[in-house]
Parts: C-alpha cells; structure tokens; sequence
C-alpha cells in the first residue's frame, strides 16, 4: 500500500496543473512565474507533440524549469519514472525551491500522474501533493465533454474536471454570463467539490492556486478513494483517444507575414473543429522579430515577441487533432514560404 497518511510539514507541495489542450495551462504558468507571490516554484513541463513548441513560450525566469518530452506523463509507466527522476534530482536541490509545480500534457489524465506521487517511496516521504488545479477553456471545454467521438471511451477533458481541487474558469472575456452559468452547472455535475475559480489569461487570486493543501489529512482518505490508491494494482488501463495526434513541421526557410497568417487563418476557418490545436514560433522575412502562432480551434492569434539577436531564427509549428491531413498542411506552409 502507498503510504498516504504522511503529511509532514517539512514536505515540498506539488501542484499539478491540468487542463484540455489550449486551456491556457501555459498562460497561467507564466503569470505565476512573473507574479511576486512568496514562493519559489520548479517547474516540470510535459508537452504533447514530438517536438518542443511550450519551452520558448514559457517566459525567462529565474525558476528551475524542466521539459518531459519522451511521451505522455499519464500513458507510459517509463514517463511517470522520468518524472520521479527528475523529482529526485529536483529534491537533491531542495534549498532552490519551496514549491513544485508539474504542467501536464492537454491530453493527460492527472490521475496518474497525481499516483506516483504517493507510490514511490523515496519521493513519496519528500513531497505532498498540494492540489490539482484544472483549466477549463470557457469557450471550448463543450465540445471535448461531450465528444461524440469518444462516446464509451476515455474522455480525458472529463478525466481532468473529475480529478480537480480547483477548476479555473478560463477565457471568461470569450463568452457571455450565461455561458459561464450553464458552464458551471455542467462542470458541478462531474466533480462536486472543486472549488471553482474564473480567470481571463489566467488571472486569478495565486493564494487560491498554490498552497492550498487539498491533500492535507482530513482530505487524504477521500481523495485516495478518488485516485483509486486503494487499488492494489496501480496498472493504470486507460488508453488515449487514438484518434487524436500530432503533425510537426520545421522550416529553416523564412515565411512572408501576410501568406501565412491569411493562408492559416482560412484553413483553421475550415479545419478547426477538428484542429484541437496549432502553436508555432516563426522566421518572418524582413523582420528581426520571433513570431509566435497560437490557436485553439479557429481563434489563432499571430503575434511578434522578442527580436532574435544572436539566436538563429528559425520556424516550427505543431498541429494537434483529428484526421490531420500532414500532406496537405505542409503543401500549404510551402506556399506561404517567402
Ligand atoms: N481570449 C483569451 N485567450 C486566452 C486566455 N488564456 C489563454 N488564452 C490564449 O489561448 C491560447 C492557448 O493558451 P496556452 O496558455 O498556451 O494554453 P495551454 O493550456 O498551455 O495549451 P497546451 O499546451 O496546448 O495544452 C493562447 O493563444 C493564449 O493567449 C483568456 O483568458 N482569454
């Protein structure tokens, strides 16, 4: 049996922060990592794609950030080892930090993931589990709870909602009162207990997100119940929605400005409901900028960040969804090559 009783004071919290894809995980990361809030956070990304799109979007700063890249964080049993590895050495530099906070994979189930926490032993007796906090996309968490598509199976937007302490409404300026109303029954439906949170780019009170205790010991049984610890055998059976994947490109070539973002535009226009989620960071002709390409569904938003300066400029992006035509795409993003 993991040992779940434990909770001593001298313990490192961790928050794991959840959320479908596009929820705004990241924007909330990164206004945690500019915000003074009296704690010193380490931070451990898994990203979903095979390549690494999150690391450049995460801002410079001071805390210790690390990428999980070699797979999903709650599928593949060698993923959660890597993720006690790299707690372990984490831990061995525990002077540095007072807080972990692990941002999982928009297809992730938390669950999992929140489990060798208490399963590992040696890590176990050195960290507590602080809250799972979950985004929720106010404008598009519908359609991924009620995905017809994934009727019987594993629906990890729900998965996500059902493991939560706090469920951050997101993207609050994208709809109206009466959305986030009805929003809000729904979510009551599949988790009674999370305190519930709105947010527009993440904003919300930091005091309601970290060092909340939602696994201290009053909360430990019921919570294990929900984490199925009382399970004998922590195999964890689920399986992704095979249907959802990823298409990477990477040009060393530079895009014109206007072909690309009106080409991307209309294409997601088109393909965006089954488009779940496209980022990039791009090369512009003529311009010394770094670009970077958000969209989730068809909301993209196309903007320029920092100058390049001695970095070589370069342009890659990721497409996350259903029935991705890569063939197409990359026809596409040739004509849009400057
Ligand atoms: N309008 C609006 N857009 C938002 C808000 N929060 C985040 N976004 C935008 O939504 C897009 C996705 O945000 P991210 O923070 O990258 O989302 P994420 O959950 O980290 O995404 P994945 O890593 O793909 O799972 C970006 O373009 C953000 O700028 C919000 O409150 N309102």
């Amino acid at each position: 049996m993991p040992d779940i009783q434990a909770t001593g004071g001298d313990k490192v919290p961790v928050t794991i922060l959840t959320g479908f894809l596009g929820a705004g995980k990241t924007t909330l990361l990164n206004y945690i990592l500019t915000e003074r809030h009296g704690h010193r956070i380490a931070v451990i990304e898994n990203e979903f794609g095979e390549i690494d799109v999150d690391s450049d979007l995460v801002i410079a700063s001071e805390e210790e950030i690390f990428q999980m890249q070699n797979g999903c964080i709650c599928c593949f049993v060698d993923v959660r080892n890597d993720l006690v590895e790299v707690l372990q050495k984490l831990l061995a530099r525990k002077d540095k930090f007072d807080h972990i906070l692990v941002e999982t994979s928009g297809l992730a189930d938390p669950t999992p993931v929140a489990t060798s926490f208490f399963i590992d032993n040696e890590v176990a007796g050195q960290v507590e589990l602080d809250a799972i906090v979950t985004m929720v996309d106010a404008k598009h968490i519908a359609q991924h709870v009620d995905d017809p598509l994934l009727d019987g199976r594993d629906n990890q937007a729900v998965d996500q909602i059902v493991a939560a302490d706090r469920i951050v409404i997101n993207k609050v300026d994208l709809v109206d009162d009466a959305a986030i109303g009805a929003l809000e029954t729904n979510l009551r439906k599949l988790n009674e207990t999370a305190d519930i949170l709105k947010a527009s780019y993440g904003k919300v009170d930091l005091s309601n997100i970290l060092g909340i205790s939602g696994f201290q010991p009053s909360y430990v049984a019921e919570r294990a119940k929900l984490l199925n610890l009382d399970d004998h055998d922590h195999h964890h059976h689920h399986t992704h929605d095979q249907t959802v994947g990823s298409e990477s490109f990477t040009f060393d070539k530079r895009f014109d400005r206007a072909r690309l973002e009106a080409t991307l535009s209309a294409y997601l226009q088109e393909n965006g409901d089954a488009i779940f989620r496209t980022k990039g960071i791009l090369a512009i002709d003529g311009d010394d900028r770094f670009f970077v390409l958000q969209a989730v569904h068809k909301l993209m938003d196309f903007r320029a960040d920092h100058a390049w300066g001695k970095d070589r400029p370069y342009s890659k992006l990721v497409f996350i969804g259903r029935d991705i035509d890569r063939a197409e795409i990359e026809k596409m993003l040739e004509t849009c090559l400057a």
